[in-house]
């Protein structure tokens, strides 16, 4: 893996906790917890970490999900990537987790929020939850989850939509969105990651969201784009994700170089980092040497992450300030 200079400062906006998980840490929880895993051979482990498309990716990810169990073991999650993510240079982390599959695993929402907002409490990362919906459990279970989760809304900022996307579009989450808006939650949505340019304008027209997560493929519609660009939607794109997960075949061919000559907001994350292969520090550097982007590029790209955060505008002053050049 391409590792390089001195970390950027950023705001890593799109990062999946269960997507932290690394062969190390699986095995330690399953060991803990009395978990049964195929192996426990780390290189067995890892060879398994590779992908032909978003669904085989999301198999193993939810397969390996079983060993949290304990606030303990999602502490201890939460700690390590804030660990990992101070040296990638993050100042801001805005965290996604996916309450439905733990709560299918028979752990409390208790644990959950006490073990990840414990560990968030105890770094010196700005950061903040966002619960995120299982798209294709489809959007009843969506807003069951949600009306479980209120009785802790002062502990999570916004909601999200991932999971499977071909076949189940934003729109039926509309209901779900409106009570999120309603309670003051901020909303974004994984759109235009497999799905295409149409799922983006249904994630911005019928669910309002503030951000597009990826967002990739909206580059395939230049209405689209045009409309991105004046609307400044902020798009948190996955540049070593969407090569691990074959949504383009090599980092030489994203589209990243062309949203920025667009205008667009775009900003570098690590989505899954245990899983597709780095962190976002790891994805700058990438873009660096496999993409050739500029340093004042990618200062954009890091400045563009600071806009597109759910922080006050004075913290995002501060953290720009830290950006060279
Ligand atoms: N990249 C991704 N796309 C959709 N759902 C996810 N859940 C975790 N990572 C995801
Ligand atoms: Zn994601």
């Amino acid at each position: 893996m391409v590792r390089g200079g001195t970390a950027l400062p950023t705001a890593e906006l799109h990062i999946h906790i269960e997507g932290t998980l690394e062969p190390e840490m699986l095995v330690e929880l399953a060991a803990r917890n009395g978990v049964a895993l195929p192996t426990t051979d780390l290189d067995e482990l890892r060879a398994k970490y590779s992908f032909a498309d978003l669904q085989s990716f999301l198999d193993l990810y939810y397969d390996n999900l079983p060993v949290l169990r304990t606030d303990q073991d999602f502490y201890d999650l939460t700690s390590s990537y804030l660990a990992r993510a101070a040296r990638a240079g993050v100042r801001r982390a805005e965290i996604f987790f996916d309450p439905q599959v733990h709560l299918r695993n028979d752990v409390p929402l208790a644990a959950i929020f006490d073990g990840i907002t414990g560990a968030l409490g105890d770094s010196e990362i700005s950061s903040d939850l966002i619960l995120c919906f299982l798209r294709d459990l489809g959007p009843e279970a969506a807003m069951e989850t949600l009306r479980t989760a209120l009785p802790f809304r002062e502990r999570f900022i916004g909601v999200g939509l991932d999971s499977a996307e071909v076949g189940f579009p934003p729109a039926p989450f509309k209901e779900v969105y409106e009570l999120a808006a309603a309670e003051g939650l901020h909303r974004v949505a994984h759109a235009g990651e497999e799905g295409g340019p149409d799922y983006v304008r249904q994630a911005l027209d019928v669910l309002g969201v503030e951000r597009i997560d990826h967002g990739i493929r909206a580059m395939e519609d230049p209405e689209l784009v045009a409309r991105l660009r004046d609307e400044q939607v902020p798009l948190t794109v996955c540049p070593l994700s969407n090569v691990a997960l074959r949504t383009i075949d090599r980092l030489s061919d994203h589209v990243l170089p062309r949203m920025l000559d667009e205008g667009l907001l775009a900003c570098v994350n690590s989505d899954d980092p245990a899983y597709f292969g780095g962190y976002v520090d790891d994805n700058f550097a990438a873009l660096r040497s496999e993409l050739g982007l500029t340093e004042q590029q990618l200062a954009t790209l890091a400045r563009n992450s600071f806009t597109a955060a759910f922080a006050t505008e004075e913290q995002k002053a501060a953290w720009k300030a830290e950006i060279p050049g």
